[in-house]
């Protein structure tokens, strides 16, 4: 039987709350096994390049990244945020490295294609090199991603943080049992977006393609429940949706995905 391997994603609400982040970091620190971190800063990178005079446009979920917003989100994701996370870990003893895709060739994409819309510098992830993330994780250290990647010819793309998360799991699970937890500041998927206590509590195949047809999953969760469902297609096992207390065993009020 395979070993189990935890993917944890934060997302940028949890990155802003600088208690919420603590206490997160916490809780990822106690989880029990072998583990990797994936962190998004898209609220952060937005305020930094209002303040650098840099306007921020996103089209279905995805951040237009011309050659300043690339730089600006390199100094974010790939400094600010990622050293910073990496700092906090350490101080947990937690033997974090913080990674982009191009270290150690962790994460290869492509330049997306240009067909409506030109997004710029964002890149499709096409390679996960599981082998090396291994070696990582194999010498106990707990790799922490940012939302970057590159494309084998120097240049670096900007990739979505939930995209990376997927398909960094989809990668390990040729070597591990993989779990995926994608931490939010909502309790999960919910049936009521007005109502936090209207948690969704299993979503399986049959019911995505429902919510979807009533409207009730729309905005940055439609790309998130897409990546799901694509990981679970392609090897992952279990993905959870929930806030930052579904790391500990004893609340079960999270939202669970299956096929
Ligand atoms: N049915 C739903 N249940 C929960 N959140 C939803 C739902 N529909 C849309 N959302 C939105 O999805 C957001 C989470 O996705 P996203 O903005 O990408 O967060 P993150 O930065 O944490 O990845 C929530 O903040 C919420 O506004
Ligand atoms: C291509 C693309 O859109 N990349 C994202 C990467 C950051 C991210 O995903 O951050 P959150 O998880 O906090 O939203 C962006 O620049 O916003």
């Amino acid at each position: 039987m395979k070993e189990k391997l935890s993917i944890v994603k934060i997302g940028g609400n949890i990155i802003e709350d600088d208690a919420a982040l603590k206490d997160f970091l916490k809780l990822f620190s106690k989880l029990e096994g072998k583990k990797i971190l994936v962190h998004g800063g898209g609220k952060r990178a937005t305020a930094i390049a209002s303040k650098l005079g840099i306007e921020s446009k996103m089209v279905n979920g995805r951040r237009i990244t011309d050659a300043e917003t690339l730089e600006v989100i390199t100094m974010v994701y790939g400094g600010l945020v990622n050293k910073n996370v990496v700092a906090q870990l350490q101080a947990l003893n937690i033997d974090a490295i913080g990674l982009t895709g191009a270290d150690i060739n962790s994460i290869a994409s492509e330049k997306r294609p240009v067909n409506e819309v030109d997004f710029g510098f964002v890149g499709d992830v096409k390679k996960v090199a599981h082998k090396s993330i291994d070696k990582l994780i194999q010498a106990d250290f707990t790799p922490v991603f940012c939302a970057i990647t590159h494309d084998g010819n120097g240049q670096l793309l900007n990739t979505n943080a939930d995209t990376i998360t997927s398909q960094l799991a989809v990668g390990m699970s040729k070597l591990y049992e993989t779990s995926i937890y994608y931490c939010f500041e909502l309790n999960g998927v919910l049936k009521d977006i007005n109502d936090k206590n209207s948690v969704i509590k299993h979503i399986t195949t049959k019911l995505y393609s429902e919510l979807l047809a009533e409207g009730i999953i729309a905005d940055g969760m439609l790309p998130k429940l897409e990546n799901c469902f694509d990981a679970l297609n392609n090897g992952v096992n279990t993905i959870n949706m929930g806030n930052t207390n579904m790391l500990t065993q004893e609340n079960d009020n999270f939202t669970r995905i299956t096929l």
